[in-house]
C-alpha cells in the first residue's frame, strides 16, 4: 500500500456533552473515491469540518499525505481542495474572477492561473462561461465551477461536502460522472460525502456512519458480502434503520 492520501484514525467529536463522533478510522488511498454515507444527524459534516480544520481535532489523528493535520496545517492543505456544501462563490463576479481570485490566494502567477482556467473549464465542459456572472448560471454550472476552483491549485485529494444537494437529477449524474474522471485520470483521491446511495457505485470505497458509529467499511462490494446485502438500499436500511 502506498501512503494515504487522507487517514483519519480514532477520531471522535463532542459538542458540549453531545457526542457527534465515536472513535472514526478510515484511509483513502491516491486514486480512490470514498463515499461517506449516512442519514440526517449521522456526522457527516462533524467529520467533513474536522478534515477541512473548520473544528478542532479533539480526539484521535488525521493526516493528509503522511503530515499531522493538527501540526502542519498549511502545508497539508496545500495538497486539498474542497467544495463545500453551502456555495461560496461571489455572484456577481464572472467564472474567471472567481477562478482567478482563488489562484492568487495560492500564490498562483496571472499568467498560470489563466491557462489552468481555460484548462479546466474545457475540461468541465464550461469553456463558453468563462465571463459569465455566477449569477447568470444554474445550479449545475455553478457547481461544476466549484470543482474548478478547488482544482486551480493541482490539489491530490479533493473533498466534497454533499456536493449535488439541490442539483437535478442529470446534473447530479454528471457531476458525479466528472468527479469520477478526475480521480481516475488525476490519480486524485476523493472524499465524497452524501446521503443517496445512487451516487454510489460498485468499485468506491464506502464508510457508512450513523449517530457518529461507523457501521461499515470497506470496498462497497466487499461490504455488501460482509452484511449479506445485495443492495446498497438493503445495507443502508439494515444498518442505520433508515430508508431512502
Ligand atoms: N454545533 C452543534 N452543536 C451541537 N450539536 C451539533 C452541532 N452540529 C451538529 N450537532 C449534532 O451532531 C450530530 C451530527 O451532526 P452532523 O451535522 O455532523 O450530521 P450530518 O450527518 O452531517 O447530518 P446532515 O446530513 O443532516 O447534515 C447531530 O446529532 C447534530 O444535531
Amino acid at each position: 500500500m502506498t501512503q494515504p492520501a487522507l487517514s483519519v484514525a480514532s477520531v471522535s467529536h463532542d459538542y458540549t456533552g453531545k457526542q457527534a463522533l465515536n472513535n472514526i478510522s478510515f484511509d483513502i488511498q491516491p486514486g480512490q473515491l470514498l463515499a461517506l454515507l449516512g442519514p440526517n444527524g449521522a456526522g457527516k459534516s462533524t467529520l467533513f469540518a474536522l478534515i477541512t480544520r473548520l473544528l478542532k481535532t479533539q480526539n484521535g489523528k488525521i493526516e493528509i499525505f503522511g503530515e499531522s493535520l493538527q501540526r502542519s496545517r498549511e502545508k497539508t492543505l496545500r495538497n486539498v481542495g474542497v467544495v463545500f456544501q453551502q456555495s461560496t462563490l461571489d455572484l456577481d463576479l464572472t467564472v474567471a474572477q472567481n477562478l482567478a481570485y482563488h489562484a492568487a490566494l495560492h500564490g498562483i502567477s496571472q499568467r498560470q492561473a489563466k491557462k489552468t482556467i481555460a484548462q479546466e473549464l474545457e475540461r468541465l465542459d464550461l469553456p463558453d462561461c468563462i465571463d459569465t456572472k455566477i449569477r447568470k448560471l444554474n445550479g449545475g454550472h455553478r457547481r461544476r465551477v466549484e470543482i474548478a476552483r478547488a482544482l486551480m491549485h493541482q490539489p491530490r485529494l479533493l473533498l466534497l461536502d454533499e456536493a449535488t444537494v439541490g442539483l437535478d437529477i442529470d446534473s447530479r449524474a454528471l457531476l458525479n460522472q466528472h468527479v469520477r474522471s478526475l480521480c481516475a485520470e488525476r490519480h486524485m483521491a476523493v472524499l465524497w460525502t452524501t446521503h443517496l446511495i445512487e451516487e454510489i457505485q460498485p468499485q468506491d470505497q464506502l464508510l457508512l456512519i450513523d449517530k457518529g458509529l461507523s457501521q461499515a467499511y470497506g470496498p462497497c462490494t466487499t461490504v455488501l458480502e460482509q452484511h449479506r446485502c445485495d443492495t446498497l438500499k438493503q445495507l443502508f436500511k439494515q444498518l442505520t434503520g433508515a430508508k431512502q
